[in-house]
């Protein structure tokens, strides 16, 4: 029995959250109030300085003030006149559409800033005396977790991060999540706790829980002034600085006030010693890190308040910078008061690194791995070219490679996001990493393996720009003019540059830290409203998918239906917002479906079933779950270049050697330093090789009953030039056909042999915010009706969504100084050791199925207080009476 893909095959009337976003409403109203200091008709040619430059995120939970905080530096920074209002739809960065009216991030926006500003002073400017002026690339990232991508791949190419919290809901569950992710790159981050103008902020509670769910020390540098009773927030005491900065209610933030101690201690002496006591707190913790800082003491006759704000700067900073301290900078305000920012901007070129202090990225070249230094040092070509001619046992007539060949290399950079612009076309934004990027400089795409000119380079401004001739390493740009560049692929600038060519290999091979981009949750079916409008309505897809990798397209081969997945459903709903607003398409969407798997049923992994068409010998079997007895050979990692893991599937290209004394099949690396294999001109090795993998791929998207993507499946497919016939007018269209009809044809039998299986999609649930009153009720729910497995209780540190290595596990509460809360909400040093506020939480694994429509339920059971975030954990074959029951809601009857 064959199930199509139909609109309303499922039906779920409720909507999925991933997390509880609150209630806020915003205005529709699209007031745009910024002017900008510049246009996309200047034009810039001045080179910035690498070590005056800051590549840097802002990270959070959704409504953690993000956008807040960056209209703000952009104001201080005299980029804009008037600071823009999100609930107004007025921002800078928050500039599509779909963002002013729905008043959230979507994409990320890269903006460039001065800081301190080039021409102005005064209150505008830095609160640190003499400090440079730096370029800040800045990125703000979308909080929702359907936008997980977004942040993902710009955290790729940023050296640091700015943590947003909400100084009332403290540390959320996303911020554990994108702060995880930035670890996990060792990106340097600090903390800026947000909104401590709100009813019920809780400062000292919000340090306690980022050492307690972070698992970093805090180093609190500036804590909040609150005055009546706490009622009012006012200013912030400098730690560092060992004094403090009181903002006259309701200007823009540039009246203030320093207040030195000896005045302090007159006006408001509780707060004088709450700073004194925050400083020696400062003083021990980077003592405890940084030798710098136990000099500083001994010079400053072991009194804390003598120590210069510049050495405790200069050992916040080296702790920040290494990976094996965790440590991490707190700093305060409330950016919608206009209250921290000025010094949060100082902050981020004080502590953060410079291009040139960053991470070395990790690369590719053919099929060894290494750092970008590594491999401009001509290591890795080595490593590369000996394993080769280690393949070929003649290693004693191999000379080893000069650096000569790395020498070619000009410049290397990351497209890190595709976006279209209705007036410049599309915008490819890179990261450069090494060498510069210039003007109509020919590109090599290494992921394509094609060949574009840049005609155009911009520096962005949010959604304005000034024009370039170079972008050199270390620094943000936006190439104009491409017409194949994506997300995650890596261009290159060669000495020689042949379009027809190429550069020659392996620097053709080279790629920089891909985007491991997520698997597709949920579909929906688009119907262009006419035949006629087919070919707007897929143009128009195939630039959203461009733009957003996340994105899938498919046609489903038996309906014809143009099918649309992504990541969630306010993904797909805002993916259509922008099909029929931004670009106009006359189509509709149907409704928005759970995308499951389907995977071939096996009763042995050696019993594998062979197809061979037209040159194409293809062996299928299935990939025994994880946890599983998995026989070595099914070890889920990259096997080289002839092996890709996508999607839960494993796919391998052999060819076949074309000299008669060779039978057995090599992998493409060997074939390509092997004289036998001659291939034609027109199809290089690189060409057969991916044209041969998009077969099998496309084979793999639709399984044989229930027209899911097949997901746990590994194909093998040995290619045979000589039965092929392969000549120069082979096109790759009929290569990728022959792979296609092999591996569908694999796939009939195994399937009719043994059967297949649905999947579906388990995620790791974080539900917090619960009392001992609902715990019981919450676990029984997900346990029982839902299906779940609770897999912990008061888990702070969600360790499914947190990856060990990136944390410390021996915190001491009791030894982090975090400052008392007004109206005692928070007793200092400690959290009631069950998260803040004695609240419990749950860890589970939750069928997603089962997750439709949980934030009603939950807010229903726990009368409004319960939260929960979620992440994709694995496919897991559903059986028994569940596969029955889904199988009869897929098919209707
Ligand atoms: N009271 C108060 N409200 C704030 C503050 N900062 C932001 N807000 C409000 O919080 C809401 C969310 O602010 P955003 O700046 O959109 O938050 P965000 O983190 O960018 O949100 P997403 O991009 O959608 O994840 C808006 O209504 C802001 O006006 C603050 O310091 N105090």
């Amino acid at each position: 029995m064959q199930y199509r893909h139909t609109v309303g095959l499922v039906r779920y009337a409720s909507k999925l959250c991933w997390q509880y976003s609150g209630s806020r409403i915003k205005s529709k109203r699209h007031h745009i109030a910024c002017f900008h200091a510049t246009s996309s008709n200047a034009v810039s040619n001045v080179s910035p300085d690498v070590s005056k430059t800051r590549n840097i995120g802002i990270i959070a939970h959704i409504d953690a003030g993000k956008t807040t905080t960056t209209e703000r530096m952009l104001y201080y920074s005299g980029h804009t006149r008037r600071i823009g209002n999100v609930d107004e739809g007025s921002t800078v960065t928050d500039f599509l559409p779909a963002e002013r009216a729905r008043g959230v991030t979507i994409q990320s926006a890269a903006i460039s800033l001065n800081w301190p500003p080039l021409s102005s002073s005064g209150p505008k400017s830095s609160l640190t005396a003499d400090l440079q002026t730096h370029n800040i690339n800045l990125i703000d990232t979308p909080g929702h977790a359907d936008f997980t991508f977004e942040v993902l791949r710009s955290l790729r190419i940023l050296d640091g991060a700015v943590c947003i919290l909400d100084g009332v809901a403290g540390v959320e569950a996303q911020t554990e999540k994108v702060w995880y992710q930035a670890s996990k790159y060792a990106i340097p981050k600090i903390i800026y706790v947000n909104k401590l103008d709100r009813e019920g902020a809780a400062f000292g509670a919000a340090v306690k829980q980022i050492a307690e769910r972070l698992h970093t020390w805090p180093a609190v540098c500036q804590i909040p002034w609150w005055q009546k009773q706490g009622s009012t927030f006012v200013g912030i005491g400098d730690v560092i600085g060992t004094r403090a900065i009181r903002y006259a209610a309701d200007s823009d933030g540039t009246d203030l006030s320093i207040i030195e101690m000896d005045e302090l201690k007159n006006i408001d002496p509780g707060f004088a010693e709450e700073i004194i006591i925050a400083r020696k707190a400062l003083i021990e913790i980077c003592g405890d890190n940084d030798e710098g800082m136990i000099d500083s003491f001994l010079q400053a006759n072991e009194q804390p308040l003598e120590i210069p704000a510049a050495d405790i700067i200069a050992s916040l900073r080296r702790c920040v910078l290494d990976r094996n301290c965790y440590i991490t900078p707190v700093f305060a305000g409330a950016s919608f008061r206009n209250i921290g920012v000025q010094p949060l901007l100082d902050a981020i070129v004080q502590l953060l690194p410079s291009p040139d202090q960053a991470i070395d990225p990790d690369v590719r070249l053919d099929n060894h791995e290494g750092t970008l230094s590594e491999l401009l040092s001509g290591k890795l070509m080595i490593a590369s070219h000996t394993s080769n001619i280690a393949s070929k046992k003649s290693l004693a007539r191999h000379k080893r490679p000069s650096t000569g060949l790395i020498q070619v290399l000009e410049a290397c950079a990351l497209a890190f996001k595709v976006v279209y612009d209705a007036r410049r076309g599309m915008l490819v934004y890179v990261r450069v990493y090494s060498g510069t990027m210039r003007k109509q400089s020919m590109l090599f795409n290494t992921n394509l393996q094609l060949s574009e000119r840049a005609p155009q380079l911009l520096k962005m401004y949010a959604s304005d720009s000034v024009q370039i001739d170079e972008i050199p390493a270390g620094q943000i740009g936006v190439i104009t003019g491409l017409k194949h560049a994506r997300t995650g692929d890596t261009l290159i600038t060669y000495t020689g540059a042949s379009p027809k060519t190429g550069p020659p290999a392996p620097l053709n091979a080279l790629q920089l830290r891909p985007i491991d981009v997520p698997p597709a949750v949920f579909f929906s079916s688009i119907e262009p409203h006419s035949t006629s409008e087919t070919k707007n309505v897929h143009s128009a897809l195939e630039i959203l998918v461009r733009e957003d990798p996340s994105l899938t397209v498919t046609q489903d081969e038996e309906s014809g239906q143009t099918l649309l997945s992504g990541m969630g459903e306010f993904h797909l709903e805002i993916a259509r917002d922008r099909l029929i607003n931004d670009f106009k398409a006359k189509a509709s969407m149907g409704k928005i479906e759970i995308a499951y798997r389907e995977c071939i049923l096996q009763p042995s992994v050696v019993d594998t079933i062979e197809q061979a068409t037209a040159g194409c010998r293809v062996q299928v079997q299935s990939i025994p779950p994880e946890g599983e007895h998995r026989p070595p050979e099914f070890d889920i990692e990259d096997q080289g270049s002839s092996t890709i893991l996508q999607d839960g599937n494993r796919v391998t290209i052999l060819i076949k050697p074309i000299t008669p004394s060779s039978s057995d099949p090599t992998s493409p690396s060997q074939t390509a330093s092997s004289a036998p294999l001659k291939l034609p001109e027109t199809v290089p090795l690189h060409v057969l090789q991916s044209s041969l993998r998009n077969g099998v791929l496309s084979a793999l998207s639709r399984g044989p009953n229930y027209a899911f993507s097949l997901h746990s499946t590994d194909v093998i497919l040995t290619f045979d030039p000589t039965t092929f016939d392969l000549h120069n007018n082979t096109t790759a269209a009929s290569l990728s056909s022959a792979a296609r009809t092999a591996t569908k044809g694999a796939i009939r039998s195994t399937a009719l042999e043994n059967g297949t299986s649905l999947m579906e999609l388990v995620m790791l649930v974080t539900v917090s915010g619960l009392d001992e009153s609902n715990l019981g009720t919450v676990v029984n729910d997900l346990s029982g009706n839902r299906g779940g497995n609770v897999i912990g209780l008061d888990d702070a540190s969600s360790p499914q969504i947190s990856p060990a290595s990136t944390m410390s596990s021996n915190i001491d509460l009791d030894r982090v100084y975090a400052p008392r809360d007004p109206f005692g909400k928070m007793e200092s040093g400690s959290t009631g050791g069950k998260g803040s506020g004695g609240q419990r939480s749950i860890s589970a694994r939750v069928p997603l199925k089962e997750m439709v429509g949980y934030l009603k339920h939950l807010r229903s059971l726990t009368g409004g207080r319960g939260t929960f975030v979620m992440a994709p954990e694995r496919f897991e074959r559903v059986v028994g009476m569940r596969e029955k029951v889904l199988l009869k809601e897929l098919r209707g009857y």
